[in-house]
C-alpha cells in the first residue's frame, strides 16, 4: 500500500511485481496500518456506511486486517487481489468501498442501461448471501441504490424484470450473466458503457465450478476503465489465471498471518485421512465411519452435488434417527444441539 511516510525502498518493492503486499513479511507495514488506520473513519469510510455497520445485529466497530488494507486501495480506484482466509472479512472489504463509490454517483443524472457493479460468485447460495448483505447495508444507509440477484432457474421474463431499471448492483453467478446476454436482457454495449466495478468473489472456486468460458466471454466486454477486484481464500493457478485474464496491474494483498495465528487453509489441529473406494462403496464407508464412532461429536459432511447430499441423507436416515440429519445451509444450524450431523453440497 502506498502510504505517506513509507520508505522509498518499500514503495519500490510494492510497485514491483504487480505491487505485491505480503503483510506477514513486512510486519512494520501492519504496525503502520495499526497506528494509522484503526477505525473505519480513519479509512475514509462514509459515515452512513459506518452507521450501517454499527446497526448490524452484531455491530461491527473496527476493520479487520484485510479490510484495513483493501478498503483504502479500492477507494483509490486500484485493482486489487485480496487473498485472506475464510472468515477474515473479505466480503465487507470489497462491499464497503464499492457501495461508497456508488453512493457518490447515486444522484448522477447520467442514464445507464446496465448495472454499474457486477459481483460474481460461484454458487446460487453465495449469491443469496452477498445479496442479503448488500441489501441490508443499502437499507440501513437509506440511499437510492438498487441491488438484484439472478438465479439459474429464472426464465427470460424474470431476468428482464430483474434487470429493468437497471439496478446499480448485480449479484450473480457468471452463467446467469451469460444467459442474460444470450437472451438479450443484458446488452454487450451497455455493459461496456456502464460497468465501473467488477468483483470476482470466491475467485479460487470460479474456474473449478466450470465458469471459465462465461468469464472469458464477459471479460471481452469489460471496459478498460472498470475497476476489477478479485477475492479469494487461497492462492491457486486458477486465481492467477483469472488475475491475468481480468485485472490490470493489481495490488496483490496476501494476509497469511493474523494476530500470530498462521493462516493455513487447513488448521494444524485438523487431522486429515482419505479413504480410497469406488463410487458404489462410498455410502457404506460413510456409514461404517459413523456407526463405529470413528468420527465423533458433530459432523459436517460435504458432497459435491445436491442430489448426492439427498441420497446420503435418505441412506443415513434408514439407519440413524431422522432428526439427526439436516441438508441445506449448514452453518446457521451447526451450533444447534439438535443437529448432530449435517450434509452440505458444495455448490
Ligand atoms: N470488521 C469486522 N468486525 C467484526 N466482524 C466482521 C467484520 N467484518 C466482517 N465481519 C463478519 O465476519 C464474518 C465473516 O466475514 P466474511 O464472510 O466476509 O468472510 P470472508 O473472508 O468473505 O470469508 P469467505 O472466504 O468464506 O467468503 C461475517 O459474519 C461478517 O459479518
Amino acid at each position: 500500500m502506498v502510504k505517506a511516510g513509507k520508505t522509498k525502498e518499500k514503495k519500490e518493492k510494492e510497485n514491483k511485481d504487480n505491487q505485491e503486499i505480503q503483510l506477514n513479511e513486512e510486519p512494520d507495514v501492519v504496525e503502520e496500518e495499526d497506528e494509522e488506520a484503526r477505525t473505519f473513519e480513519e479509512l475514509g469510510l462514509d459515515p452512513r456506511l459506518i452507521r450501517a455497520l454499527n446497526k448490524k445485529e452484531i455491530s461491527i466497530m473496527e476493520p479487520t486486517p484485510i479490510q484495513r488494507v483493501a478498503i483504502p486501495l479500492i477507494l483509490q480506484g486500484k485493482d486489487v487481489v485480496a487473498r485472506a482466509k475464510t472468515g477474515s472479512g473479505k466480503t465487507l472489504a470489497y462491499l464497503l468501498p464499492l457501495l461508497q463509490k456508488l453512493l457518490g454517483t447515486a444522484d448522477s443524472n447520467r442514464k445507464k442501461l446496465s448495472p454499474s457493479a457486477f459481483i460474481l460468485v460461484p454458487s446460487g447460495e453465495l449469491c443469496q448471501q452477498v445479496y442479503k448483505e448488500v441489501s441490508s447495508l443499502i437499507d440501513s444507509c437509506k440511499v437510492q441504490l438498487k441491488v438484484v440477484h439472478l438465479t439459474s432457474n429464472m426464465p427470460a421474463s424474470d431476468l428482464r424484470n430483474a434487470l429493468a431499471g437497471p439496478p446499480d448492483i448485480l449479484v450473480s453467478t457468471p452463467s446467469c450473466v451469460a444467459k442474460s446476454l444470450s437472451v438479450g436482457v443484458l446488452k454487450s454495449e451497455s455493459i461496456n458503457d456502464s460497468l465501473e466495478i467488477l468483483v470476482l468473489d470466491e475467485a479460487d472456486l470460479l474456474l473449478s465450478f466450470g465458469y471459465e468460458e462465461d468469464l472469458k466471454a464477459l471479460t471481452a466486454l469489460v471496459p478498460r476503465r472498470c475497476q476489477c477486484l478479485l477475492m479469494s481464500a487461497t492462492s491457486s493457478a486458477d486465481v492467477d489465471k483469472l488475475k491475468k485474464l481480468i485485472l490490470h496491474n493489481p495490488y496483490v494483498l496476501t494476509l497469511p498471518e493474523v494476530e500470530g495465528v498462521k493462516d493455513e487453509v487447513i488448521p494444524k489441529n485438523v487431522q486429515q485421512f482419505w479413504v480410497s473406494c469406488g463410487d458404489r462403496d462410498k455410502l457404506v464407508h460413510i456409514l461404517a465411519l459413523l456407526k463405529l464412532d470413528l468420527v465423533q461429536k458433530k459432523v459436517l459432511i460435504f458432497t459435491n452435488a445436491i442430489d448426492m447430499s439427498f441420497r446420503l441423507k435418505l441412506f443415513l436416515e434408514k439407519v440413524f434417527s431422522v432428526a439427526d440429519y439436516f441438508t441445506g445451509h449448514p452453518l446457521n444450524y451447526f451450533n444447534s444441539s439438535l443437529i448432530l450431523k449435517i450434509i452440505a453440497a458444495d455448490t
